[in-house]
C-alpha cells in the first residue's frame, strides 16, 4: 500500500525518505523544482554525517495520492486549506490522514475540509532543505500521534521505519506543549537568524523564555489545557538537543516565504485577547515577524 506525503519540504522529505528506505511505497507531492531534482539523483537524505540517495516517486499532481492508504500532510499552516481542497477529490475513502504540522488548528481544519477524521501529529525533529531534493537532518525525529481511526496502524508502520512514534491520549496537551516550544524559540530565531544554541547562551535568554512560557501557560489554562510543570526545562532542552538549528520560521524568513507566525505567537496573542489574557511578548514577536515576512497586503 502507498504512503503519500502531501507537501514535500523538509519534514515531508525527511519522513518520506525514512519510510521509503524501510521498503514502503512512498509518493511525494511537491513542487516542480523538487520533482526535477529528484529525477536526476533521487532524494538525498543527509543524516548522521553521510548522504544517502533514496529512491522515491515524486509528483506535482495532487492526483498522485489516489490509492494511498496513509497520507501525511506536511505543508506549512497557511497552505493547509488549499492542500485539503487539492487532495479531497483524490483521497481514498479508507485512507488515514495525519497532520505533521506545527500549531494547534491544522488537523481540525483538514478534518472540516476533508469531512473525515484527521489525526494530529506532534513533530519533534530538526530538518531543513539544503537544496532541491536534498534534506538535511539536524536532530531528533519523534512523532506523537493523537488517537483516532488508523492511528495505531500508522504508528506501527512509522516505528517499523525507525521513526519513533507513540499514540497518546494526551495529544491536545502535546500540541499545546509543542506550540509553547515554538512560541519560545521560533520567532527569536527568525528575527535574529540565529540557531537555538547561540540564543540560549545570551544571559537574558532564560528569563525571556520563562516570560513567553508564562503567557502561553495562562492562555492554555484558560483554554482547558494544563501545560507540563517542566515546560521551561523543555524549552531549554530544545535549545540543547537542536543547538545548531534555525527554526522553521527562520528558514521561511531566509527563503523569503510567508511564515506560520500567525498560528504560533499570533495564535497565543489572539486567543489570549479573546479570553481577556494579555500576551504582550507573544503579540510583539508575532508583529515583528509579520513585518519582515512577505505579505500580499504589505505597504
Ligand atoms: N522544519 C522543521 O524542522 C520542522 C517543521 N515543523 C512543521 O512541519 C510543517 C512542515 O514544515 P517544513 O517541512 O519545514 O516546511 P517546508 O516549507 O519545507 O515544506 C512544505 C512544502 O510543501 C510545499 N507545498 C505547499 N503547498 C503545496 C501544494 N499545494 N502542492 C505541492 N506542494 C506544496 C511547499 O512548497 P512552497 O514552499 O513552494 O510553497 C514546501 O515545499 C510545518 O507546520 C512546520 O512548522 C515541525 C517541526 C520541525
Ligand atoms: C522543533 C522545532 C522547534 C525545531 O526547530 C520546530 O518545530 C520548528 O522549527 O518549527
Amino acid at each position: 500500500m502507498t504512503i503519500a506525503i502531501f507537501g514535500a519540504g523538509a519534514v515531508g522529505c525527511y519522513f518520506g525518505a525514512l519510510l521509503a528506505r524501510a521498503g514502503e511505497d512512498v509518493v511525494l507531492i511537491g513542487r516542480q523544482t523538487l520533482v526535477d531534482a529528484m529525477s536526476f539523483r533521487g532524494l538525498q537524505l543527509e543524516k548522521d554525517g553521510r548522504i544517502e540517495h533514496v529512491t522515491v516517486r515524486a509528483s506535482t499532481d495532487p492526483a498522485a495520492i489516489a490509492g494511498a492508504d496513509l497520507v501525511l500532510v506536511c505543508v506549512k499552516s497557511p497552505d493547509t486549506q488549499a492542500a485539503a481542497q487539492a487532495m479531497k477529490p483524490h483521497l481514498s475513502a479508507d485512507a488515514t490522514v495525519l497532520s505533521l504540522q506545527n500549531g494547534i488548528g491544522n488537523a481540525d481544519l483538514l478534518s472540516a475540509e476533508l469531512n473525515r477524521p484527521v489525526i494530529p501529529a506532534v513533530v519533534y525533529v530538526a530538518v531543513g532543505m539544503a537544496g532541491p531534493g536534498h534534506v538535511q537532518h539536524k536532530g531528533r525525529g519523534e512523532l506523537v500521534l493523537g488517537e483516532g481511526p488508523g492511528a495505531d496502524a500508522a504508528a506501527t508502520r512509522l516505528n517499523a521505519a525507525q521513526i519513533p512514534t507513540e499514540v497518546s491520549a494526551q495529544a491536545e496537551t502535546a500540541l499545546w506543549t509543542k506550540l509553547t516550544l515554538n512560541c519560545a524559540v521560533n520567532a527569536i530565531s527568525a528575527l535574529t537568524r540565529r540557531p537555538y544554541g547561540v540564543i540560549a547562551r545570551r544571559p537574558e535568554a532564560e528569563a525571556t523564555f520563562a516570560a513567553l512560557v508564562a503567557e502561553c501557560r495562562a492562555v492554555a489554562q484558560a483554554s482547558g489545557v494544563t501545560l507540563p510543570e517542566d515546560m521551561l526545562d523543555q524549552v531549554i532542552g530544545i535549545t540543547r538537543s537542536m543547538s545548531g538549528q534555525l527554526s522553521s520560521t527562520a528558514q521561511d524568513v531566509i527563503a523569503g516565504k510567508p511564515t506560520e507566525i500567525a498560528m504560533l505567537n499570533g495564535e497565543i496573542a489572539r486567543r489570549g485577547a479573546a479570553l481577556g489574557i494579555d500576551a504582550p511578548l507573544n503579540r510583539a514577536l508575532a508583529m515583528m515577524v509579520g513585518l519582515i515576512e512577505p505579505r500580499r497586503d504589505a505597504t
